[in-house]
């Protein structure tokens, strides 16, 4: 697979390389020039496990000092107290502005050690080793860095860049279906943003990718890294067009608050999209049998349900803390058709709610 380039300005900012093995890190790391830097390997408990050992002694000549940083595994330790914690090891280990910081970890890890780097000393370098589906197919490209904030999703962050993108395909193997299938959530969702043919694609050939047949996954994190890749380099810091990426985010991240985090972030998405493409077909923009294909298409990534006896309400009302609204108005993405997304200023919550009731009444007829 051919390596991508994220540019801004028109300028080449970072690589994204795709590999099977840790074996490239070491001469990439001095290409990047950090011969002469410290570098910390900042890592979860259930990753660092498996992987942490194989990269601190990878990189042991690539670099003059290494050390890492673990925290306790999931969504729960994405808050300011971790980050806090990172600080102090920064400081004892006395990092200073040229010293490195290596995220190894899905989402979770890439996100928190991406604001600690754009924090420490008024911002450091950091590498984006992404190691779950999710992260390697969204959340490591982009420079979206924060932690969540009193159970309010990714409240506290900045935008910061890595420096590179080092994608281990084979790490795939360890990761669970569970995780695998949360991460399809924001591959179907850049299917129906952006790219009709890849959402086809994506359709024909999900029996290979629920079955992890590299080849084929490998082929869809390329893609789905084009589409992320140029909504980025087109709006960096979400102006206009990267809003686009929160399709399925106004009333996934809600659900994601909603069940204490028990629902994965992609579980959420893959319910915030049906949600979302069933608020578009009712305003008259996809097709029955557009909207049919899009439930269907989520199938055998196992949506989970949301409690027979959910409060919607309360769900509804927690879209307003939503990051995105202006002037109270909450910024919704919808389908225009399948491979076109715009922000919509009109979704009201009667139309949230009739959404979520709907869902719930397909999931009984099993779509
Ligand atoms: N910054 C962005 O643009 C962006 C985009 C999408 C999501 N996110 C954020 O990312 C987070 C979700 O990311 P995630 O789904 O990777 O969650 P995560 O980081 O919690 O990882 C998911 C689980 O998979 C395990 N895991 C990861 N890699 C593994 C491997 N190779 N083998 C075995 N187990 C492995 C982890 O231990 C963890 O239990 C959320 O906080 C979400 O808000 C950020
Ligand atoms: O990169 C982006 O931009 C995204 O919106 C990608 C999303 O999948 C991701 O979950 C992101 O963290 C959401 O950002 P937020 O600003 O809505 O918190
Ligand atoms: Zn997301």
């Amino acid at each position: 697979m051919k390596n991508l380039t994220v540019h801004l300005d028109d300028k080449p900012i970072y690589d994204i390389v795709y590999e099977k093995s840790f074996d490239a890190l070491p001469s990439m790391i001095k290409e990047l020039g950090y011969s002469n830097r410290k570098i910390c390997v900042v890592s979860e408990s259930h990753v660092a496990s498996l992987y942490l050992d194989a990269i601190l002694h990878s990189i042991k000549d690539a670099c003059t000092y290494t050390t890492s940083f673990v925290f306790p595994e999931g969504e729960a330790s994405k808050n300011l107290n971790v980050v806090r914690d990172l600080y102090t090891h920064l400081i004892e280990e006395k990092f200073d502005r040229n010293d490195v910081l290596i995220a190894l970890g899905g989402g979770v890890v890439g996100d928190l050690t991406g604001y600690a780097a754009a924090t420490y000393l008024r911002g450091i370098d950091f590498i984006q080793i992404p190691t779950s589906l999710l992260s390697q197919v969204d959340s490591s490209i982009g420079g979206k860095t924060g932690v969540d904030f009193d159970s309010y999703k990714n409240m506290v962050g900045a935008f910061h860049m890595p420096k590179l993108v080092y994608m281990n395909l084979s790490v795939l193997k360890t990761l669970s279906n569970r995780q695998f299938c949360s991460g399809m959530g924001e591959i179907i969702k850049h299917g129906l943003i952006k790219n009709a043919n890849y959402f086809i694609w994506l359709k024909e050939n999900e029996a290979q990718i629920a079955a992890l047949d590299l080849p084929t996954v490998g082929e869809m994190i390329y893609e789905s890294n084009v589409v992320k890749k140029n909504v980025v380099e087109n709006d960096p810091t979400e102006k206009g067009e990267r809003a686009l990426l929160n399709f399925g985010h106004t009333l996934g991240h809600a659900i994601e608050k909603y069940m204490n985090f028990e629902f994965l972030h992609g579980e959420c998405v893959l319910i915030g999209c049906a949600l979302a493409s069933i608020i578009s077909y009712k305003k008259g923009n996809i097709t029955q049998a557009e909207l049919r294909d899009i439930l269907h298409s989520m199938k055998p990534y196992h949506v989970p349900k949301l409690p027979a006896d959910a409060n919607f309400a309360t769900i509804v009302s927690y879209t307003k803390n939503d990051k995105k609204a202006i002037g109270g108005k909450i910024k919704f993405i919808l389908l225009e058709t399948i491979g076109h997304a715009y922000i919509d200023m009109d979704v009201s919550e009667e139309d949230m709610l009739l959404a979520l009731k709907e869902l719930q009444e397909r999931y009984q007829d099993e779509y």
